[in-house]
This record gives C-alpha cells, sequence and structure tokens, in this order.
C-alpha cells in the first residue's frame, strides 16, 4: 500500500477548476465565463501589443539571466510604486515604502500574511463578505485569523455600507482590514469617494491598519490613476497601510506571476526594516522572483510611448468590457417580461457582474446552458463576447425563473 495513503482528494478550485470543467465540456455552445481572464471578441486570449514590443526590445538586448536580488528588479519596484501612488508622491521621495516584487498578486498577498504572522500575533484580518475565493485560504494556510465584514446586500444587490461600517469599528483595535482598491470581485460594487472617506475615518478611529488588494489598477475605468484614487486617499492622510499589487489583468500578464506588495511607513527607517523582514520571508519561501514579468513592466512604463500605449490598450479594454456590459443588459430587458430590475448589472465596476444567480441557478446555467461560472453567481464579462450577448441573457431568463 502507497504512504501517501493518508493524502485525500482534494475539491477543484471554485474559481480555476470551473476552466477545468469548461475544458471537458464538448458542446458547441459552451461559454467560459468563471475566471477573471480577459478575452477580445472573439474569445481568444489577449497579448498587449506593448507587451509584444517590450518583449522584442528585451530579445534584441539580449538579457542576462541571472538571479534577481529577494526583493526583485530594482526597476520594477521603483516603477510600480510609482504607478500606485503617482511618480511625483511625496513618500517615494521621503522612502517611506517599501515595495517588494511578488508572485504575483497571491504571491504578494501571501508575503503579506506572513510578516502579519510573524510580527502582529493574534492580530485579525477583516476580509470582505463575499470577496476573492482565495483570500480565505491566504490567510488560513499562513495561520493569520480572519472575519468578516458586511459588504454585498442582497436586497439593493448593493453595498451594505452600514453594516460594514459597524463591523470596521467593532473589531478589535488594531485588526487589518482587507479592501479591494477597485473593482470588488465578486461583486463589482465599489464604494464612493465620500463612502471612502467614511471608511478612512474609522480605520482611522479604531486604529486598524488598511491592507489594500490592488488586482486591477487601470483595467476597472481605464484610468491608471482612477482606479488607485481609494490608496491615493489613504496614503495623504499619513497612514501606514500595506497594498498588494498584480499586472495578471491590467497588462494581460496572468501567468508571468508579476505583482508586488508595498508597505507605506511613517519613516524610511520603518520602511527599511520591513523589506529586510520581507525579503527574510520570501528567501525559504522561493528565493527571489521570475525576471521576465518584471522587465515587462519596467520596459514599458520607463519608455514614454510604449506607457502611452499601454494606457490605450488599457481604455480599449475597460471599454470592451463596459459595452458588452451594456448589451448585455439591453438583451436581458428586451427578453425579461417581468418588472425585474435590472440595473445593478450595469451599476457594477469591473471585469465580473454579480447577477444574483443563487447556488442552484447557477448550476442550471451550466448543466442546462454549458455556461460556465462561479457558483456564487459571478460571471467574467471579460470573456463574453457582445455576439453571445443573446445566448446568455436566454440563459440567465431561463435560470432566474
Ligand atoms: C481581488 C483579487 N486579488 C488577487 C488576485 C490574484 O491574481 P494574481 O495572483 O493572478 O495576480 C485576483 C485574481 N482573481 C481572478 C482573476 C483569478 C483567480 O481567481 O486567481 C478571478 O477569477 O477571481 C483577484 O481577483
Amino acid at each position: 500500500v502507497s504512504r501517501f495513503e493518508s493524502i485525500t482528494m482534494a475539491p477543484p478550485d471554485p474559481i480555476l477548476g470551473v476552466s477545468e470543467a469548461f475544458r471537458a465540456d464538448t458542446h458547441e455552445m459552451k461559454l467560459n465565463l468563471g475566471v477573471g481572464a480577459y478575452r477580445t471578441e472573439e474569445l481568444r486570449p489577449y497579448v498587449l501589443s506593448v507587451v509584444k514590443k517590450a518583449e522584442n526590445l528585451m530579445l534584441e538586448r539580449g538579457e542576462f539571466k541571472e538571479y534577481l536580488p529577494i526583493e526583485g528588479l530594482a526597476a520594477f519596484n521603483k516603477a510600480t510604486a510609482e504607478l500606485l501612488l503617482g511618480a511625483d508622491n511625496p513618500i517615494i521621495k521621503q522612502q517611506r515604502i517599501a515595495t517588494v516584487q511578488g508572485l504575483s498578486g497571491t504571491g504578494s498577498l501571501r508575503l503579506a500574511a506572513a510578516l502579519i504572522e510573524r510580527y502582529f500575533p493574534g492580530a485579525k484580518v477583516l476580509i470582505s463578505s463575499p470577496t476573492w475565493g482565495n483570500h480565505k485560504n491566504i490567510f488560513n494556510d499562513a495561520r493569520v485569523p480572519w472575519s468578516e465584514y458586511r459588504y454585498y446586500d442582497p436586497k439593493t444587490v448593493g453595498l451594505d455600507f452600514d453594516g460594514m461600517i459597524s463591523d470596521i469599528k467593532a473589531a478589535p483595535e488594531g485588526s487589518f482590514i482587507l479592501l479591494h482598491g477597485c473593482a470588488h470581485n465578486p461583486t463589482g460594487i465599489d464604494p464612493t469617494p465620500e463612502q471612502w472617506e467614511v471608511i478612512a475615518d474609522v480605520i482611522q478611529e479604531k486604529n486598524h491598519i488598511p491592507f489594500f488588494d490592488v488586482a486591477y489598477q487601470g483595467f476597472a475605468s481605464g484610468s491608471l490613476d482612477a482606479d488607485a484614487s481609494s490608496v491615493r486617499l489613504f496614503a495623504a492622510r499619513g497612514m501606514e497601510l500595506l497594498v498588494a499589487q498584480s499586472y495578471s489583468k491590467n497588462l494581460g500578464l496572468y501567468a508571468e506571476r508579476i505583482g508586488a506588495i508595498n508597505v507605506v511607513c511613517s519613516s524610511a527607517d520603518a520602511a527599511a526594516r520591513v523589506k529586510s523582514q520581507l525579503k527574510r520571508i520570501a528567501r525559504p519561501m522561493y528565493s527571489n522572483p521570475p525576471i521576465h514579468g518584471a522587465r515587462i513592466v519596467a520596459n514599458v512604463v520607463g519608455d514614454p510611448a510604449l506607457f502611452n500605449e499601454w494606457k490605450e490598450e488599457m481604455e480599449l479594454m475597460a471599454g470592451r468590457i463596459k459595452s458588452v456590459r451594456q448589451k448585455l443588459y439591453d438583451s436581458i430587458c428586451a427578453k425579461d417580461k417581468s418588472e425585474k430590475d435590472w440595473s445593478y448589472i450595469l451599476k457594477q465596476i469591473g471585469m465580473f457582474s454579480f447577477t444574483g444567480l443563487n447556488r442552484a441557478q447557477s448550476d442550471n446555467m451550466t448543466d442546462k446552458w454549458h455556461v460556465y461560472m462561479t457558483k456564487d453567481g459571478r460571471i467574467s464579462l471579460a470573456g463574453l463576447s457582445a455576439a453571445k450577448c443573446e445566448y446568455l441573457a436566454d440563459a440567465i431568463i431561463d435560470s432566474f425563473y
């Protein structure tokens, strides 16, 4: 008998497992609205032209493949902090930000979780209800206790702002509050600027530590600056905060695993100490990060022409998602004879739509219509083409009633 007898079969991942099921389906109308990965109108993966140009540049230069420092590529770390806060942000000149390249957003969140576990024993992380499915796994595996703050209100299909604020207020002083910088996953519902001010007030009042997950900067609205406004608001107040970043979506570097963890501290000395301990955590975890994606980001941001072209492509991607969102809404309204108000689909931001379909209804979408989505009712509009909106509207209406 095997020595691994005690190892049981793990369940498929709630998000990435959907793509596995999709690949196994042979139906010709099948549609993958599971993982948040941008597809063109032809439903094909999209490699940004600036990425191809940057890679051609890199090939011509014939760059080395030696180890990066534990903290990653310096040019990338500089560029990513400037993208986040704005190049002229005084925090950068004062060297009050510790930036370490991470294995994309997931790896950056994990580094931060390990820092919390090691230096804030007993501290809790508060996560939104609902949130991205992998957040709980990351904190569980890092042995960081977490609890939820109310966020989504099924009655209004909107933000339960009062519930959110009272749960953050009720948390033990000095808790970490995990916030989606923009394009909340899975609800697509973001606080308004006024609500962000109140969230910052209550976090300061309770001496909590804000912890932003910024996985969609520039991809939600099409503007890098607009999508970073929540983080910049907190930073402008002089708050210390953590920010995990990802270039999976906004630069289409999904499988290159490029992101960063940033810790804004009240002094350069604190930032240096924090950075040194993040390195001490990373070394035994994966030693040092992959170079390719870091070089692409550094080359795109470092070249004014490429940087501008990137901004155009982000607007193009965000624009396609916005128009497919509108088309889906129009298709549903044209077909649905009931009085149901579907306008929440239009109000949502980013690549997802939280349809309000429950588990059984989501199952019907897959079993009967071969539409693949996560069981919490989330669909990725990034995987939807205008041509498929009619079909999807039929599936949603059939499943809803
Ligand atoms: C809020 C949030 N944070 C972090 C990540 C991590 O992405 P990265 O590690 O590739 O940088 C995702 C990706 N969420 C996706 C798009 C994919 C996934 O589940 O991994 C999703 O479908 O929700 C995310 O939605």
